[in-house]
């Protein structure tokens, strides 16, 4: 694959299978929005799988017994608007106690710079873990601008997910947060000339809400 980019690709069959359909241009919007709830909860499955665990004394109707509960940091979902909504619900099936925070980043079709119209996060992200999500990677503007804003508003524990990805997208994040892991579900070819990842799945907000 493409030079050193540090990026994990969540390969699961399912996950593969789901992104197939959503990328088909006969694919609507109904079916679209369930496959994008259905592969956040399946991504989440697998970033979550080395979260720590400690020993805790339970008693079950039957005995006493030592069991596991996750340890360290409590997780903070934050979706980047519009197209980020569409990851949220997937991630709350699993991680339902998850405070979620909202970053409102368009990005500009000239230029293509991210622009910000809000920002409501949760007061103690200094004190959680939190897993940024949004669909598309493309230059890497939007999910850099997001995580910037969040490590001024104090974050220091930070995870990027997203489905498709471009290797230029990547490679922006890497270079300027090394400290945050990536996780995607694929690395596309390439950008065409409007910044649209290729072949990706088309403008995924659009596709999400029908505003095509
Ligand atoms: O990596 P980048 O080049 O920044 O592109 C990716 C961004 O573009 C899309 O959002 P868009 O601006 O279309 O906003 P929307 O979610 O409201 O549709 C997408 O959801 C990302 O946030
Ligand atoms: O391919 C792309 C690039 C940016 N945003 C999208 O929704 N799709
Ligand atoms: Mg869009």
């Amino acid at each position: 694959m493409n030079e050193n980019l540090k990026v994990t690709v969540i390969d699961h069959p399912l996950v593969q299978h789901k992104l197939t359909i959503m990328r088909r241009k006969e694919t609507g919007s109904n079916e679209f929005r369930q496959l994008l709830r259905e592969i956040a909860m399946l991504m989440g499955y697998e970033i979550t799988r080395n979260f720590p665990l400690e020993d805790v004394e339970i008693e079950t109707p039957v005995a006493k017994c030592t069991a596991k509960r996750i340890a360290g940091k409590k997780v903070g979902i934050v979706p980047i608007l519009r197209a980020g909504l569409g990851m949220l619900d997937g991630m709350l099936d699993i991680v339902p106690a998850a405070r979620v925070g909202h970053i409102g980043l368009y990005r500009d079709p000239k230029t293509l710079k991210p622009v910000e119209y809000y920002c409501k996060l949760p007061s103690d992200v200094a004190d959680r873990t939190l897993i940024v999500v949004d669909p598309m990677l493309a230059t890497g503007g939007s999910s850099s601008a997001a995580l910037t804003m969040l490590k001024e508003h104090g974050a220091k524990s930070l995870i990027l997910m997203c489905l498709v990805s471009a290797p230029e997208g990547v490679r922006v994040v890497n270079k300027e947060h090394p400290d945050v892991p990536v996780y995607v579900a694929a690395v596309d070819d390439h950008l065409n000339d409007k910044g649209y990842i290729v072949p990706g799945l088309g403008d995924a907000g659009d596709r999400i809400f029908g505003t095509l």
